[in-house]
């Protein structure tokens, strides 16, 4: 598939070797039809790495988490303050060798890092604001199908991710199966559970809750008059979940912060996440994405997960974290089993919790490669 009639493919400048890392967008001017309602039109936000084989067989498709964006490799510089969140999987001679692999990262329908979501303009130039329609984890990788369509991508050699990112992962391999040569989840279930839903309930009325969301609609508000607030206590709560009891007590134990700071060290810590996220993530994506990641369900509409995992044909590997508070093992092992030929779930072995799949690189590299060959 090299685009439709009405969706041409883009330039094909990669083919001759893109500028890796320099991110790119790509317009749809077409409806992009949602579980529940319609974007008349969005943009979709992406970096590459590598160059895309002449008969496209190399492609592997990489998805961020819920914070996460499209600057998934490269060293940190100007517009990057951080170095990319799977630097050390990502690049000449790593797990995902860019002198072989087309590696693609999409910025997620409905974040703030470039793709269209609730911070960018409608058709009319006024942000979208309340009025952005809620998307799901579906919707999501069908905005992805449009951008691999018009990469000239019809099936990936490998699509991978972790949390939101294993959710989406899971979503291609469900829906087109026959895209999906291997597939790589981390860290994520077939379908959110109520505990998962639950830890994201308080998290929403932080932000919700904020008078600075005004409904929603606070992208004209004075500079520093947002929901940064509710936005900082979602962050804590969350990032408690991401990261384990033994880690914090080991880090942290029940130190002060400094002579005369008030807090306990592992508040300090939680501040500073949340002092972070607000300067670089936007209060409604937060709350749009969790959304996402709540109604996430791949059994639903497909008469339940076992029918909807047992369509797979990806050569699977499912991996969790053995600390994993929030997205615990069993639902890693409940997965694989799910996916024809997966075999058990591999386990990554780690003191640091959920975010394990973006901290523990060499046993995430050594999944890679043996999904790969
Ligand atoms: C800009 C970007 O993040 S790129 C976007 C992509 N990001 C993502 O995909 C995920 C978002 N990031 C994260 O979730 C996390 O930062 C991770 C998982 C990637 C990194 O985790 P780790 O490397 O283990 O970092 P950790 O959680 O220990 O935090 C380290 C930070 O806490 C600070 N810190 C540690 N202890 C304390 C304390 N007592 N008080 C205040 N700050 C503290 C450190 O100084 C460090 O600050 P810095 O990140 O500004 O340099
Ligand atoms: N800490 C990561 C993982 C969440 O699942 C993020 O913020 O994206």
């Amino acid at each position: 598939m090299t685009g439709s009639p009405e969706f041409p493919p883009v330039t094909g400048a990669w083919r001759a070797g893109n500028p890796p890392g320099r991110r790119q967008w790509l317009a749809v001017d077409r409806p992009l039809r949602l579980e529940a309602g319609e974007l008349p039109a969005c943009t979709i936000a992406y970096e590459t790495w590598g160059r895309l084989n002449s008969d496209a067989s190399n492609a592997v498709l990489v998805e961020h988490a819920l914070t996460g964006d499209s600057h998934a490799a490269g060293a940190a510089g100007p517009g990057h303050p951080s170095p990319g969140w799977w630097d050390g999987l990502i690049g000449p001679g790593r797990a995902l060798d860019t002198g072989e692999l087309f590696v693609v990262v999409p910025n997620v329908l409905g974040g703030c890092q470039g793709t269209t979501g609730p911070s960018s303009p409608d058709p009319d130039g006024k942000y979208w604001g309340s009025r952005f329609p809620q998307v799901s984890v579906r919707d999501q990788v069908h905005a992805e199908a449009v951008l691999a369509d018009a990469l000239g991508i019809e099936r990936w050699a490998l699509v991978t991710g972790g949390s939101m990112g294993g959710m989406r992962a899971l979503e291609w391999a469900a829906t087109w199966p026959a895209r999906v040569e291997s597939l790589l989840v981390l860290a994520a279930p077939a379908a959110s559970s109520a505990e998962q839903i639950a830890w994201a309930s308080p998290q929403l009325h932080a932000i919700r809750s904020d008078p600075g969301w005004r409904g929603g609609d606070y992208y004209d508000a004075a500079p520093g008059d947002g929901p940064h607030r509710g936005l900082g206590i979602a962050r804590r709560i969350a990032h408690v979940t991401y990261r384990s009891e033994p880690e914090l007590a080991g880090r942290f134990g029940r130190r002060r912060q400094a002579p005369g700071d008030g807090r306990f060290a592992v508040e300090s810590y939680l501040d500073h996440h949340a002092d972070k996220i607000v300067r670089r993530f936007d209060a409604n994506s937060y709350l749009l994405l969790t959304g996402s990641m709540n109604t996430h369900d791949v059994g639903r509409d497909r008469g339940g997960a076992g029918e909807a995992l047992s369509r797979i044909t990806a050569r699977t590997l499912v991996a969790g974290v053995d600390s994993d508070r929030l997205y615990p093992l069993h639902q890693a092992r409940e997965l694989a089993a799910g996916i024809p030929g997966a075999g058990e779930a591999a386990v990554i072995s780690s003191p640091y919790g959920h975010d394990s799949f973006l901290i523990e690189t060499p046993q995430v590299a050594a999944l890679v490669k043996s999904l790969l060959g």
